[in-house]
């Protein structure tokens, strides 16, 4: 018997049998989705998707395994989010790498991508510019699908460009990616201007709502990738000032925005000599998406 991370490792035990053991142990610490969560550590380590994890549950798990699953599951159960200790994420078909220093990427953003994916023309080619890119799932979701298009992504954190890079050469995908604070007077000279698109998530919390956040998400993702800080409209504000610079006559603001302040997002780009601004739902109901054309 081997004791890993205070977990005992017996010589055999099923893939059955840890499974239910590691469904007990999340569950015991109040891991929401424990089922869910076990199961993807399992299927990581063992090798196998989730049918077969259930198709062979007699299966015997040997030591090694078993040491793998303990270590992955002591750091689920320190609320160290699912995908930070898997490594990846899945994203509109691209898996990304992500751990500390990158925003995991949500669903709303991968919704986001999509509506951006369908309403970007066929043609001419596409100049897009992704602002925040974090791991690069919108930039590199963009190019993997449009490949004509060019694709430009700026980050303030090194760390999110690191990883960025690291999936862009992975997935063989050509981005050109930039350091670069939209916060800023300027942009850095190297970015060309004459986009067709801009698209963002910028960060959008306000200080106050941390106290509201999960563990995995305040504890552990960066807080330069989540807080506006005192004023939550202080990222469109900057993106609003650049996008009369760096967009073409005719090109657009495609941004994620809080629930909460979508109208203000909308008001905010009306103001700043946007047209055509509209606001989008996502497939929850909640307003995540507004556009903003700049035409004159
Ligand atoms: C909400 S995250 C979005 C990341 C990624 N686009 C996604 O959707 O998963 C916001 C990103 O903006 C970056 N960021 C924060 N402040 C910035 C600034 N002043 N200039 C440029 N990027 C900034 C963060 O590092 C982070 O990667």
């Amino acid at each position: 018997m081997i004791m890993a991370n205070g977990q005992e490792v017996r010589q055999t035990i099923t893939q059955a049998e840890l499974l239910q053991q590691a469904i007990q142990r999340l569950e015991a610490a109040g891991v929401p989705d424990a089922r869910r969560n076990a199961e993807w550590i399992l299927c990581e380590v063992l090798g196998c998707s989730r049918a077969q994890l259930y198709a062979y549950p007699e299966r015997p798990v040997d030591a090694a395994r078993q040491a793998h699953v303990a270590a992955l599951l002591t750091r689920r159960l320190r609320r160290e989010p699912l995908q930070y200790v898997l490594g990846y994420v899945e994203f509109l078909g691209l898996r990304l790498e992500v751990g500390p220093g990158v925003l995991v990427p949500r669903p709303e953003t991968e919704w986001l991508t999509e509506q951006v994916l369908q309403e970007m023309p066929a043609a001419p080619a596409q100049r897009v510019l992704d602002v925040g890119t974090g791991s690069g799932c919108i930039a590199l979701a963009i190019k993997h699908h449009r490949p004509d298009a060019e694709v430009w992504a700026c980050d303030i954190s090194l760390d999110a460009l690191t990883i960025a890079q690291r999936n862009a050469r992975r997935l063989r995908l050509n981005v050109h990616w930039v350091v670069a604070d939209v916060l800023a007077t300027s942009f850095p000279e190297s970015v060309p201007g004459s986009f067709d698109l801009i698209v963002s998530n910028p960060p959008y919390l306000a200080w106050h709502e941390a106290d509201e956040l999960p563990p995995e998400v305040r504890d552990y993702e960066p807080p330069i990738a989540l807080y506006a800080g005192e004023d939550p409209l202080r990222f469109y504000r900057a993106l609003a000032r650049h996008g009369h610079v760096l967009l073409k006559q005719g090109g657009r603001l495609a941004c994620e925005v809080h629930a909460h302040y979508g109208s203000d997002v909308v008001r905010l780009f009306e103001r700043s000599g946007y047209e055509k601004v509209r606001l989008e739902h996502d497939l929850a109901g909640n307003p995540r998406l507004v556009w903003a054309w700049k035409l004159s």
